[in-house]
Order: structure tokens, then C-alpha cells, then sequence
């Protein structure tokens, strides 16, 4: 369930009933002793020194007892520095710009200064939505909200998460009863646009955490008209781990005489002391060997990794998962829906030993327990992006270790931008015997599967794609990169050729990805119904299952080939031996019989050396098993076949005489060499072709099923239209002639910019402004069928869909 509603806390503080007084004495009594309890209150936010250095712990603020024992009950004692010397100026009703590290409170912050606006406006469920909390993506949101839903439990405020993934009909429904919302941009400005009887001029706080990124340029158009809609007497606070003081910024925020409360500019850097900073340089081609050899000698750990596109997760992610490192992979982009979303950031959250291979996307702000390692497989694009991602780990009081990788041509540029930000970080090597070379395993995975290689084959280019977008010359240059090495590290037989378009969109294209990441977390990627697209998806969804809509998802046998199997597509198929040990096959085939000098009718079958009657089914059966058979069988030899059908040892050795004749060692390698690499390049050639198929069926079925679904509901409505017209019996809610239903939701902003194009919704054909070489014919029905691609969601074994959504709604809402 996308959205959430929940009383923060059940009614009032601790009852204090006097049992001898009538109902409405008492209550006469409780009104007067609120009165003077918030008169007090009042008096002390009044007098209080916001800038005294004696509040330390939470009972030396002046908060309501709801807001207290709900703190009490979460333990949280003592304040933080970011939290005592902001909390006491919001209070005071300041607006508020906060910027402190990673990990240092903020959340709280901004959530008790909130409680205690609405508390002491005597808040209720008639005066509409009171406070605002925009958050960047979609897991920061789900955990503001439980912070929110700890510290707020015995307060009487209605709350709400606003973050998609359900349709704007069900979220619109509640929104109304709402005192606090939490939200991601896009999706509120959604509502309230669209959303009849969505009032927020009541409202009195406005709150941006992780500003700095709210504000830039992806979130831009969404939260200027967001802010249009909110009225100018508000109070504002701003939060982040890293933050400017941009004129523009504040005056696009309406912000009033703000007060500045930066914690980490006393300090010396501006990353956590308890965290151990270090980089290695390592180049690109060699940065998987790196990180297989980390992940391989840190087993016991809890890591998340870090690269610079969801392409590159999904890659390292299914190449290393098929490589069994031997801890438990995860892996999270923005793509993914929701549900799996959430689920894997509380199975990471709850895991003690793991790895999450994740986009910038967990950069910011979200709160997993002990982390003990962040890796930066992909330098990040600054060092604000640095600092968040570092900060994932060494949060409040625990120790933490990140280690940056970089290639020689990135050292020096991104050295600079870090000690520009005084980050203190160090250089250090990885010792020799931990280095790993993985290449051939990958060059091998990709040979078997050419869903990896395709997945390798997307990761190069949005790898080199996003080098070429970056703005920071200084650190990314492209030129210096060893691509055609990285490809061989990829395991791909070839270096895809990739030609880039010149001009102004290079730099709107660059902004995509942010946007994506973030907007793309919030509302996009799983089609919320809301949207045209949405309603027809919801419509097949209702006719087709589960199992069917994920297997007609594009690489979806990357990541599930148990969803085939689930579908009976893989019935006929065996572990490759499968003819060789068949059984049946054997018995049916009276020829054998024959040759084997037997009576027609006795069935034997020859196993290795042994020569087995089969006399009853149950022998039969048994025989069935792999196992079983298995015993009779000597160890195999491999052998290869000549043109004519001789089999040989796949080593075979000449004599040294005839070997020499052949001409010189070298040379002979090197033709070697050639005719293989001929051979992997046919081979992809064919894996290709048959990739070109497989789309282009898949197509042609989608084809046939929407022409399928819409004489069916034309069908319907000329059935229904009839019926109303002839009984007057119950009408559907049909909209009156010439008005158009999905009018509404075809106006809904669309997000046309994801991360990840795989898993685009139906569209036009986007603009192309890169292109690779061999963007031949074959290459254009991909990218169109891309555009009806959907991300599969799940990296773990197959769970059922309700438990996924019993389980986020377990996140959401106990
Ligand atoms: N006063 C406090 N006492 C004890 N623990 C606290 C206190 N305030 C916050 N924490 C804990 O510190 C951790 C980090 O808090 P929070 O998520 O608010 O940090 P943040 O500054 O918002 O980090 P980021 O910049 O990464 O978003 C959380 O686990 C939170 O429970």
C-alpha cells in the first residue's frame, strides 16, 4: 500500500480520571488544566535562550507531555548537536536552514518542533493539513514516517504518507483527513493539482529534508509549483547533510529572516569523526577484480555498494549472485517497484551480514542499522554525493569504514573536490593475494547466458554514457579510460561502439538521471494506475497473472528464470544432460532392443557397463532419477567431434616433429586466438538474432492481446449501453457523452525521464541523443519494446504478491 494513514497516537496523554467526579466535571476540569498547561508552555518557548548552551537533554526543552513521553518511550534522551541548537529556534518559530553530517539527527529536529506547532494550535481533524515534510525519494519518506509514528504515538494528529505506488483515487480519499503528510514531490504536486477539495491554506510548517537535493534542478519544476500552492505565513525548516545558502533557493522557498544552523563548519570536516575514510586507485577494468576480492574477504560485514546507474547494479549484481560469493547479495535501484523496494530495504535493514549493490538512490539519508562498509565502485559525480553515500555508515555513535575506488585519471580531480569539503581520506592499497581476477568468470557467465551479456553490454554504455554527461571535467575524462578494457572486464566479447550526440541536450540529459533516481523513486516506476497507461496496465493485470506479466518483462530470465519454469516455458528442458540420461527416451526406442539382441517386449537399458532389465514401472521410475542413475554410469570423458564425426580428448597431443611443421608457437596461438574470437563474435551475432526474435514475438503477442482486450470492452460497452438504455437497471459511473474519462489522468504529468529505459511504460520513442554503431534495423524494435519493458522487481526467491504487500503494509502501518 502506497499510502498510509494512521492516528500518530491514541488520544490525548496518560488519562488522569478522578472516578468520584461526573464524566463532565471532569472533562470541564481536564479542558481548564489543558488551557493553563499550554499557557505555561507558551510563557516557557517564550523565555527560553534558543541559544543556550545548557539544554542537553530533551526534558530541558519546553515540549508538551505527549511529545516527551513519546520521546521517553523511543529512549531518546539526550539531544544532539544539530538538534539542541536547532530545535530551540524552531520553537521559538524561526524559520530554519539546518545543516549538519551524516547520521547526526536531523530528523528529530524538525519532527518535535512540528509536533509542537500543531500541539500548541490545538490542532484537530477539522483544521485540514497542519504540516508538510517533502522528502527525495521514497524509502527517506517511509522513514520519516516512522520516526514520526514513534516520537508521535501519544499525540492525537492524523498522519499520511504520500509516495505513489497506489492510484491518486485511493490516496485522494484520505488525504483530506490528514494533519501531517509525508510526501515525495512529484506525487503531492499531483494532488494538488488534481486532487478536488485538497485544502492546504491552513497550513502552518513546511518541512525539505535533504534540501539541497529537493531544490536542484531535478526536482526544480515539481517544487516551485508545489510551493505556488502552499500559503506564504508558514513556517519553513530546511535540512540536509550538505547545504548552500543560495539566495534563489530561499527566495523560491519564501523563506523569512532564516536562521542558519550549520553544526559540521565548527567542526574540521564534514563527515563523521567515527568514520574511516580511504581510497584505492584501481582501473576501471580492474574495479569488479576489486570488489569481488573486498566482498570475498569481508564475509562477515555489512556492506552496500555503490555505482552510478541501475545498469551497472543489475550487472554486478546478477554476475556476482551467480558467482556465489558467499553472503547474501541485495541489490536496489529505482526501478523497482515499490513493494520490492521496501521489502529489501527491511531485509538489508534487519540482515546482519550482507551486501546491497544500490544508485544514489540510498545515498541520502536512508538510516540502516550498522553498516560496517560503503564502497564507491563508481566515483560519485561530487563530493556532496560523496558525503552521503559515505554517510550510510558510521551513523550517530557507530564506528564506520567507506572505501572509494578510483581510476588513476580520477585521483587527482576528485582528490581536489574532497579536500575542498575537508573530507580526511586516505590512500590505500589492495594487498596482492586478496586481488581476484574475475574476468574470465564473467567472460565465461556472459558465453552461457546472453541475458547477462546484455545486461554487461547496458551497463558499458550507461557507464560511458554517464562519464560523458558528467560535469565535472577535472575528474571525468573520458578519454583516459580504458573502455575497450572494461568491456573485456564485463566479460563481453566485443567493446560496444557508442557514438554520442553533440549539443544542448547533452546537458538536460545529464539532469535525467537525478531526476530519475529521485522523481523516478517517487511516482514513476510502478505504474501507479494513475495514468492512462496505468488504467490499461490495471486492466491486463486483472486478466493476466502474475507469473505471465513477469515473464513477458524483457531480461526477465536475468533475474528470475524460476518465473519460466513457473509458467511451464522450461517444461521441455533439461540441466543439458537431460537427452543423455533420458530414460524413456532409451526404452521406447525398440531399435536398442534389437541391437542389444533382446526380445521385443523385455526392456533393458545399458548404464556405463552395467546393462539393466527393466522388468517393472517402479524399476522404471526409479531409473528416472538422475541419482540413481548416476551410479550405474563410469565418471564421462569430454570429448570433441571433428567435421567427420570422430570424437576425441579435448586435449589431444601432437608429436613435437609434426607440431614444429606447423609453423612457429606464437603464430599458431595467435591464429587460435583469431578463430575463437571469431567464433564468440558468431555466436553473439546469433545471440542477437535471436534476442530480435524473441522481442519481436513478444511484440506481436502484446499486439494481439490489446487488440484481444479492446473488442472485448467494446464488446461490454455495447452490451451495457443497451442495457441502460432498455431496463434502467444500475449504470456504471461512465462519464456523459463527449466527455472523456481518462481526460484527467491523460493530463498527469508523465514521467518520461527513468533511470532505467528498460522499464519504461509504453511511449513515444524518445529522443535519441546517443547511439551505438551498430544501431542497425535490429537495434531499433529494441529500444521501441524497451518502452513496454518493466523492471522485475524481486531478487530473491520467488515470494507471492500478497506477502510482498502484507509485508510493506507491515511497514507502513502496523
Ligand atoms: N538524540 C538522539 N539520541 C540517540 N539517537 C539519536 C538521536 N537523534 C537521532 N538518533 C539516531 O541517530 C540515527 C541518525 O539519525 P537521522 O536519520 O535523523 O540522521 P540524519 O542527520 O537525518 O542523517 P542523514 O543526513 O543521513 O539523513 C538514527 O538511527 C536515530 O535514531
Amino acid at each position: 500500500m502506497a499510502t498510509s494513514k494512521m492516528a500518530v497516537g491514541t488520544k490525548g496523554g496518560p488519562a488522569k480520571e478522578k472516578p468520584r467526579q461526573s464524566k463532565k466535571e471532569a472533562k470541564t476540569l481536564k479542558r481548564k488544566r489543558d488551557q493553563d498547561d499550554l499557557e505555561k508552555l507558551r510563557l516557557a518557548i517564550e523565555e527560553l535562550d534558543s541559544k543556550s548552551t545548557e539544554i542537553k537533554n530533551f526534558t530541558d526543552l519546553p515540549l508538551c507531555e505527549a511529545t516527551t513521553s513519546g520521546l521517553r518511550a523511543s529512549h531518546f534522551e539526550v539531544l544532539t548537536d544539530i538538534q539542541a541548537r536547532a530545535i530551540p529556534l524552531a520553537l521559538k518559530g524561526r524559520d530554519i536552514l539546518g545543516a549538519a553530517k551524516t547520521g547526526s539527527g536531523k530528523t528529530l529536529a524538525f519532527l518535535i518542533p512540528m509536533l509542537e506547532k500543531l500541539y500548541r494550535e490545538q490542532w484537530t481533524e477539522f483544521d485540514g493539513l497542519g504540516a508538510l515534510i517533502i522528502s527525495p525519494t521514497r524509502e527517506l519518506a517511509v522513514q520519516i514516517f516512522e520516526v514520526l509514528r514513534k516520537i508521535g504515538r501519544n499525540h492525537t494528529f492524523s498522519a499520511g504518507l504520500v509516495i505513489g505506488g497506489k492510484s491518486l483515487k485511493d490516496e485522494a480519499e484520505r488525504l483530506g483527513r490528514m494533519n501531517i503528510l509525508v510526501c515525495t514531490p512529484g506525487r503531492m504536486l499531483q494532488h494538488l493539482d488534481q486532487t478536488a477539495g485538497f485544502d492546504v491554506t491552513n497550513l502552518q510548517l513546511l518541512v525539505l529534508d535533504e534540501a539541497d537535493r529537493i531544490m536542484d534542478m531535478g526536482f526544480q519544476t515539481a517544487v516551485d509549483a508545489l510551493i505556488e500552492h502552499l500559503p506564504k505565513s508558514r513556517q519553513t525548516l530546511l535540512f540536509s547533510a550538505t547545504q548552500t545558502k543560495t539566495v534563489s533557493d530561499l527566495a523560491r522557498l519564501s523563506l523569512k529572516d532564516p536562521e542558519y544552523v550549520a553544526v559540521h563548519e565548527e567542526a574540521t570536516t564534514a563527515t563523521p569523526a567515527n568514520l574511516q575514510q580511504h581510497y584505492i586507485v584501481t582501473a576501471l577494468p580492474e574495479k569488479l577484480d576489486a570488489l569481488w576480492g573486498f566482498i570475498r574477504s569481508n564475509l562477515k560485514s555489512k556492506i552496500i555498494v555503490f555505482f552510478s546507474s541501475g545498469k551497472q547494479v543489475r550487472f554486478a549484481y546478477e554476475a556476482f549472485r551467480r558467482m556465489q560469493p558467499g553472503m547474501p547479495l541485495l541489490h536496489l535501484i529505482g526501478r523497482q517497484k515499490q513493494v520490492a523496494r521496501l521489502e529489501i530495504t527491511r531485509r538489508f535493514a534487519m540482515a546482519k551480514y550482507s551486501c546491497l549493490f544500490a544508485t544514489d538512490v540510498v545515498a541520502r539519508g536512508v538510516d540502516f542499522p550498522a553498516v560496517d562498509w560503503v564502497i564507491q565502485v563508481d566515483c560519485p559525480e561530487d563530493a556532496d554525493t560523496y558525503i552521503h553515500r559515505v554517510g550510510r555508515t558510521a551513523r550517530y555513535e557507530s564506528k564506520g569504514r567507506a572505501v572509494l575506488f578510483l581510476d588513476p585519471s580520477e585521483e587527482e580531480g576528485m582528490l581536489k573536490r574532497l579536500e575542498q569539503k575537508k573530507i580526511p581520506i586516505q590512500a590505500i592499497r589492495v594487498r596482492e593475494n586478496k586481488k581476484k581476477p574475475i574476468k574470465d568468470q564473467l567472460q565465461s557467465l556472459c558465453f552461457q547466458s546472453p541475458d547477462l551479456k546484455y545486461l554487461g553490454q547496458k551497463a558499458f554504455v550507461t557507464y560511458v554514457q554517464s562519464i560523458y554527461l558528467q560535469k565535472d571535467k577535472e575528474v571525468f575524462k573520458l578519454d583516459d579510460l580504458d573502455l575497450d578494457g572494461y568491456a573485456a572486464a564485463l566479460g563481453l566479447p566485443g567493446t560496444p561502439q557508442i557514438k554520442f550526440q553533440k549539443g544542448e541536450d547533452a546537458k538536460k540529459l545529464k539532469n535525467a538521471p537525478r531526476y530519475n533516481l529521485s522523481s523516478g523513486d517517487e511516482d514513476s516506476d510502478d505504474g501507479d494506475g494513475d495514468t492512462e497507461g496505468g488504467d490499461k496496465k490495471k486492466k491486463k493485470d486483472e486478466v493476466r497473472t502474475k507469473y505471465q506479466k513477469m515473464a513477458e518483462r524483457q531480461n526477465q530470465d536475468v533475474l528470475s528464470s524460476h518465473y519460466r519454469k513457473l509458467l511451464g516455458e522450461d517444461a521441455g528442458e533439461d540441466d543439458g544432460d537431460g537427452d543423455f540420461l533420458s530414460v524413456k527416451r532409451v526404452l521406447e526406442d525398440d531399435q536398442l532392443d534389437e541391437a542389444a539382441g533382446k526380445k521385443v517386449g523385455v526392456k533393458t537399458v545399458k548404464l556405463g557397463n552395467s546393462e539393466l532389465v527393466i522388468d517393472s514401472h517402479r524399476r522404471e521410475k526409479l531409473l528416472n532419477s538422475k541419482k540413481k542413475i548416476a551410479k550405474y554410469m563410469e565418471k564421462g570423458k569430454k570429448l570433441v567431434f571433428d567435421d567427420d564425426g570422430n570424437a576425441h580428448p579435448v586435449y589431444e597431443l601432437t608429436n613435437e616433429q609434426d607440431f614444429k611443421q606447423q609453423g612457429p608457437a606464437e603464430k599458431l596461438r595467435q591464429q587460435f586466438v583469431e578463430t575463437e574470437a571469431g567464433k564468440v563474435k558468431e555466436a553473439d551475432v546469433e545471440d542477437k538474432e535471436l534476442a530480435k526474435k524473441r522481442r519481436k514475438e513478444k511484440r506481436d503477442r502484446q499486439k494481439q492481446r490489446e487488440r484481444e482486450e479492446a473488442e472485448a470492452e467494446a464488446a461490454a460497452s455495447e452490451e451495457e449501453e443497451g442495457g441502460a438504455g432498455g431496463g434502467g437497471g444500475a449504470r456504471l459511473d461512465t462519464p456523459s457523452d463527449g466527455e472523456d474519462p481518462l481526460a484527467l489522468l491523460r493530463s498527469l504529468p508523465t514521467n518520461d525521464r527513468y533511470e532505467d529505459e528498460q522499464d519504461e511504460p509504453p511511449k513515444k520513442k524518445a529522443k535519441k541523443w546517443f547511439q551505438t554503431d551498430d544501431s542497425s534495423e535490429d537495434e531499433r524494435p529494441r529500444k521501441k519494446q524497451k518502452g513496454g519493458k518493466k523492471v522485475i522487481e524481486m531478487d530473491h526467491e520467488p515470494e507471492n504478491l500478497q506477502d510482498l504487500e502484507a509485508l510493506a503494509a507491515g511497514l507502513l502501518e502496523d
